[in-house]
């Protein structure tokens, strides 16, 4: 577990995170979503204890990083995917890791099979692809094999065969009972993710909740409608649902506030006829962007 209270860093006059408090729990993906600058990167390497907090205090499984005593063993960690020596191979790079903590060479091994890189463990990992350099990442992070894993944007610049790979192997962290913590700024990417959201803004907390509920908070319902009898159906609605006057582009209703069963019983008792009619998910991306537009650091000049 991750606990967070009052978590504070100032760089100079940049407030990066401010009075920050929440809970990582074991056994569960958990995204960290906020847009650039919000304040991830430094919330993350204050849990890592690369950065002192200026206030607060941030631990995991209890204890503040610099007091644990095989820190590799409590938490692993993916910030820099390219951070190896190019010219060492991915066992060499992962050997050395290990000698470094203390930990068998027989893992090396383990870790490589556990990340699917055993066929390519002698190959120099300067050559690496960006999503083998991810797994060789994620690779070191396992080698304690630790309670605690944090991944920073570790879905950046991959495609989708790599992104879907990362988003199984978390789960399947997870599911093994540890406490896996994710930084993205891309909600639709979270949300297919991460059973839970922390979200945050300029360095504050905006939510913390399930990604199930996050959604459903955040994003409202409409319901599409298509009829050669649109100007009545508008008529009976006005009063008892917001219709959105700036129809869709072929003509659609938009329909706010009200379930589509309300509106097709509407239009049968009135006897009309109806080509569409069809509910319509939020958008995540909207609702986010909506939620965290106080926060965004540089808004594009309109
Ligand atoms: N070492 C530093 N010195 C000065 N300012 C910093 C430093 N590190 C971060 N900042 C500032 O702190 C704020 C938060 O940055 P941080 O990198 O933690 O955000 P982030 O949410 O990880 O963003 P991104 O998605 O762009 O990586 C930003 O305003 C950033 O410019």
């Amino acid at each position: 577990m991750i606990e967070a209270t009052g978590l504070t860093k100032h760089y100079g006059r940049t407030v990066a995170v401010d009075d920050l408090a929440f809970r990582v729990e074991p056994g569960r993906v958990t995204g960290f979503l906020g847009p650039n600058g919000a304040g991830k990167s430094t919330t993350m390497r204050m849990i890592l204890g690369l950065d002192r907090p200026t206030r607060g205090r941030v631990t995991v499984k209890g204890q503040d990083y610099r007091s644990l005593r095989e820190p590799l063993r409590v938490v692993g960690a993916l910030l820099d995917a390219k951070w190896v020596h190019p010219n060492r191979s991915a066992r060499a790079h992962l050997l050395w890791l290990a000698r470094s903590n203390r930990i068998p060479a027989a893992r090396v091994d383990e870790v490589l099979d556990m990340v699917g890189l055993t066929q390519v463990a002698k190959r120099r990992a300067g050559g690496f692809s960006l999503g083998m350099s991810q797994r060789l990442g994620i690779a070191g992070a396992l080698l304690g094999d630790p309670e605690v894993l944090l991944f920073d944007e570790p879905v950046n610049g991959l495609d989708p065969e790599g992104i879907l790979w990362i988003r199984q192997f978390m789960h399947r962290l997870a599911d093994e009972g540890r406490t896996v913590f994710v930084s993205s700024h891309l909600l639709s990417e979270m949300a297919q993710t991460a059973q839970d959201l922390i979200v945050i803004g300029r360095g504050r907390l905006i939510a913390q909740t399930s990604t199930e509920r996050f959604i459903a908070d955040a994003t409202e319902d409409t319901v599409r409608v298509r009829s050669p009898q649109l100007d009545r159906l508008r008529e009976l609605l006005d009063g008892r649902a917001r219709v959105a006057e700036a129809a869709a582009p072929d003509g659609a209703l938009v329909v706010h506030g009200v379930e589509p069963a309300f509106i097709g019983e509407l239009a049968a008792s009135n006897g009309i006829t109806l080509h569409e009619l069809s509910p319509q998910l939020g958008s995540l991306e909207e609702a986010f962007m909506q939620l965290t537009k106080e926060s965004v650091e540089y808004h594009a000049a309109d």
